[in-house]
């Protein structure tokens, strides 16, 4: 079981369709450029600094955006595999990407959202759309592991920040993915749900692929291995414990400054 990336691009701003001169005047960004890389069950961490791709990395990967150019396979446990490209979406339509997405737990990095429906209904619905055995139980078991029972009738678009974080995760794990991605979990969480995810990371057995992007440096300790990002490209990438080996510290902390020092060295 395997992710395999092979020269991803996402370039923002140049949508296709754009007519207005307003459009054209805004300038273009990339998210992630030329980015290569490969992933096997465990933990993976992306660390790197603000705006350079951890977000675009994840979304294209959890498929809720197209990648410009480039391809994402995804090797399932029973020799299955799934591309997800411009090039496969025009060849299949969206068939197979149903299956993709069953296999995907995703929490995206938001801390607001719109929906009225309540903390519970939404997971019952989204347990019943998954055809999951005993929907309302496996919810309430959930709702009460991640601390959420007080708050299962409460509408989403009233959460506080962090009741929301943890349902992110909830309605991310329901299904049990066998990619689990996260982005900036802990960004908005507070004390008890941030110590919930590192139990539950420190639990997992490693029969899933794990991504997690974070500006956490406890959290990014749960790593089996870490990709630093750089200007939408993979700066490095190996195992935690043979980078951090690197920096007489040992801590994904010390290492990560000392990648932003050298960073920082070859600019000037
Ligand atoms: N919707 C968008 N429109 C235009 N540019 C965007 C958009 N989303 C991201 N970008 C740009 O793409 C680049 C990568 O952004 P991305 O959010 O993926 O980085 P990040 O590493 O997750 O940043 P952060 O740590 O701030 O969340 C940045 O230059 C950002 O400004």
């Amino acid at each position: 079981m395997w992710i395999h990336w092979s020269h991803v691009s996402k370039q923002y701003g140049q949508q296709e369709g754009q007519k207005s001169l307003k459009q054209m005047k805004k300038p273009s960004s990339y998210g992630l450029l030329d980015f290569s890389a490969q992933v096997r069950q465990g933990i993976t961490v992306i660390l790197g600094p603000e705006g350079s791709g951890k977000s675009t990395l994840l979304k294209v990967t959890a498929a809720v955006m197209l990648p410009d150019d480039g391809r994402i396979t995804y090797r399932f446990q029973s020799d299955q595999h799934y591309v997800w490209s411009r090039g496969s979406v025009i060849a299949s339509g969206t068939s197979g990407l149903g299956d993709l997405k069953e296999k995907i737990g995703y929490v995206p990095d938001i801390e607001h959202v719109k929906h009225h429906t309540t903390c519970e209904e939404s997971l019952i619905h989204l347990a019943q759309l998954h055809r999951l055995s005993r929907p309302r139980a496996r919810v309430r078991k959930m709702l009460a592991k991640w601390g959420l029972a007080a708050f299962r009738k409460r509408p989403l678009a009233d959460l506080p920040v962090s009741e929301l974080k943890r349902y992110l995760i909830v309605q991310s794990l329901l299904v049990q993915p066998q990619f689990w991605i996260l982005d900036e979990p802990t960004r908005g969480l507070d004390d008890y749900g941030r110590q919930l995810l590192i139990h539950e990371l420190k639990s997992l057995d490693r029969k899933r692929i794990v991504l997690l992007s974070t500006q956490d440096m406890e959290l990014a300790e749960c790593a089996d291995e870490m990709i630093l990002l750089e200007y939408g490209s993979c700066r490095r990438m190996g195992k935690r414990n043979l980078l951090t080996a690197s920096v007489s510290e040992g801590t994904v902390a010390a290492w990560y400054k000392a990648m932003q020092t050298f960073t920082r060295a070859t600019e000037q």
